[in-house]
């Protein structure tokens, strides 16, 4: 059989299922169920990742068939692949969570993998956990074939049975901190079975503008996704009529010629880090942007992060360091009126093509900025009264990270901390340490051994950060680590420091009682020990051997790149 040709282009498909000879592949494909129209249509995978594991990802495979229905409404035919996802509200704080990193070149390398094979000619790909979007997006740059991503939605905010007003709104985070409570004395045993049992009402990713929102956020102002769409509550009809406005779209690109990367320009990039420091997102955000920078092949370093964080200011009051979760935010309207007011001070480049085939001031046209918001909401601060004027994410350097580190520092616990060292060899027993009351007003916790290499998988340290919090000591200790943090970590944070104690990085030879200078004006990260010991330290501190011989955390140590060029796999083969 010989397939006509259609008017959508099938550059990929065509090759697999034209021609006599590919008979053998179309006789595999009409047993699940392609018919011979199917086989002139475009094939555009549907890449999801549900699971009963987690409630990020729990409702994906009912938004994927809305996202089918859509392909096949354009004339597409959908073809339906899953790929694996982890979870860090529920591995963080133990051996587990090592993986949580890995898990997003597993996540990219199994798209692009099933894709590339198959010979789809476009996907839209659907995440809803942290590692799920950047994963998707990274080997949506590297397939270049026309995409849309979509992603599962904000969870809502839960409420212990005595808050009837819903005065407190809980999430995730809200758990991990009542564990310090309970530590200190100030919440008993049925305190915090109740916060246990209420922070988590259904489907959704974690409610704070955390890891999760940081990242569908970034997505939508890069373009990948459908406007609006980031802020969006799982539950609920917008998100499944986003799922099926995806397959237009796709097929919109596969006609049209516009691909990924005409997309992921250097200026969408910075258009994602703007509205993302203007929302307060998470550290993980530089990461995961450097990481798709690099498969999309656009040159982005730590350094763009400061030279626009310079510029956009702190205007969400959004957790963890604010009040409000991404459900009010959608509430209020989300994030496009706060969009246009970017656009309007001239912080975004409007220029920049978006999946619609629009640009991204072409879909801000009908968008009124501040106007949009009620008069009474207080989510997103007036311009000239922000949070903090310029971004709560500080790259900085010193002797402590000749390469690099990123602090989280809002400034409400100041933006200047001097403190003495209090040493860890790795989270648990930092966890163990700040629980049992030995971290004291002063101290600076140093957990070490957790970055890409040494970890392996550079977990991050929420259990410690929520510890502190939760035993009321935010304002008085700092904490730094050659880990990451959750979106959800706040107070003095710096993590990523580079190069890491496993590389032989000078984090390795902090000793107990050593004083450390951080100052996020400056953005310096300095021990403070005269130079000759800083020396003679260093010249004892050899690289660490690895921990793991096999598998994939071994894989992972040998290839991963520093967490200053987004820990890819890919970079110095
Ligand atoms: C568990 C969380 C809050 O989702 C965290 O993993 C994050 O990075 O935001
Ligand atoms: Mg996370």
């Amino acid at each position: 059989m010989s397939t006509p040709p259609t008017a959508t282009p099938r550059p990929y498909s065509a090759i697999v299922v034209d021609g006599t000879d590919r008979a053998p592949a179309r006789s595999m494909l009409r047993a699940v169920g392609f018919t011979d129209e199917d086989f002139r249509k475009p094939q555009i995978a549907v890449a999801s990742s549900p699971s009963d594991m987690t409630p990020c990802n729990v409702h994906l495979g009912d938004l994927s068939e809305h996202a089918r229905k859509g392909i096949a409404a354009a004339g597409g035919k959908p073809v339906y692949f899953n790929t694996i996802t982890v979870t860090d509200g529920i591995s963080m704080g133990t051996q587990g969570m090592r993986y949580s990193l890995v898990s997003r070149e597993v996540i990219a390398d199994s798209i692009e993998t099933a894709v590339a094979a198959e010979g789809f000619d476009g996907l839209i790909a659907i995440g809803g956990c942290d590692k799920n979007m950047p994963g998707a997006m990274m080997a949506i740059a590297r397939l270049n074939r026309p995409a849309v991503f979509i992603y599962g939605g904000t969870i809502l905010p839960g409420f212990t049975p005595d808050d009837c007003d819903h005065k407190r709104p809980l999430d995730i985070v809200s758990v991990f901190e009542a564990v310090g409570k309970h530590a200190k004395g100030e919440l008993d045993d049925a305190g915090l079975k109740a916060v246990e049992s209420s922070a988590i009402p259904g489907p959704g990713s974690c409610g704070g503008m955390y890891t999760a929102n940081t990242m569908a956020t970034a997505i939508e102002a890069l373009g990948l996704s459908l406007p609006n769409s980031s802020a969006q509550l799982a539950i609920g009809k917008e998100k499944r009529e986003d799922c099926e406005r995806a397959g237009a779209a796709v097929m919109h690109m596969l006609k049209t010629g516009l691909r990924p990367r005409d997309i992921l320009t250097r200026h969408a990039f910075e258009n994602a880090i703007t509205v993302c420091l203007a929302l307060g997102g998470s550290t993980n955000l530089i990461l995961h942007l450097l990481a798709i920078a690099h498969c999309a092949e656009v040159p982005l370093t730590i350094d763009d992060f400061k030279v626009i964080g310079d510029r956009v200011p702190l205007l969400a009051d959004l957790k963890p360091f604010g009040k409000y979760n991404m459900a009010h935010l959608v509430r209020i309207g989300g994030i496009r009126p706060m969009m246009k007011v970017l656009l309007d001070r001239g912080l975004l480049h409007g220029e920049c093509l978006t999946v619609t085939g629009e640009t991204i001031a072409e879909t801000l046209r009908d968008v009124q900025p501040y106007g949009a918001y009620p008069a009474e909401q207080d989510i997103i601060r007036p311009w000239d009264q922000p949070i903090k004027k310029d971004t709560h994410l500080r790259v900085l350097r010193g002797n402590l990270a000749p390469t690099g580190a990123i602090g989280k520092i809002t400034g409400k616990e100041g933006v200047y901390f001097k403190g003495t060292a209090k040493v860890y060899e790795g989270e648990e027993d930092a966890l163990k340490g700040i629980l049992r009351g030995d971290v004291v007003k002063g101290d600076i916790v140093v957990i070490r051994n957790e970055g890409p290499v040494g970890g392996p998988g550079m977990r991050e340290m929420l259990s410690p950060t929520s510890a502190v919090a939760g035993r009321g000591l935010i304002k008085d200790v700092a904490l730094i680590t050659d880990g990451r943090f959750s979106g959800g970590s706040h107070g003095f944070d710096v993590g990523h420091i580079t190069p890491e104690a496993a590389c032989g990085g000078p984090i390795g030879i902090v000793r107990n009682g050593d004083i450390i200078e951080i100052d996020a004006v400056k953005n310096t990260i300095d021990l403070r020990i005269p130079d000759a010991e800083f020396a003679a330290r260093m010249a004892a501190n050899a690289p660490r051997p690895p921990r793991e011989k096999r598998g994939v955390l071994a894989k992972y140590a040998k290839l991963v790149a520093s967490a200053s060029e987004g820990a890819v796999t890919d970079k110095h083969l």
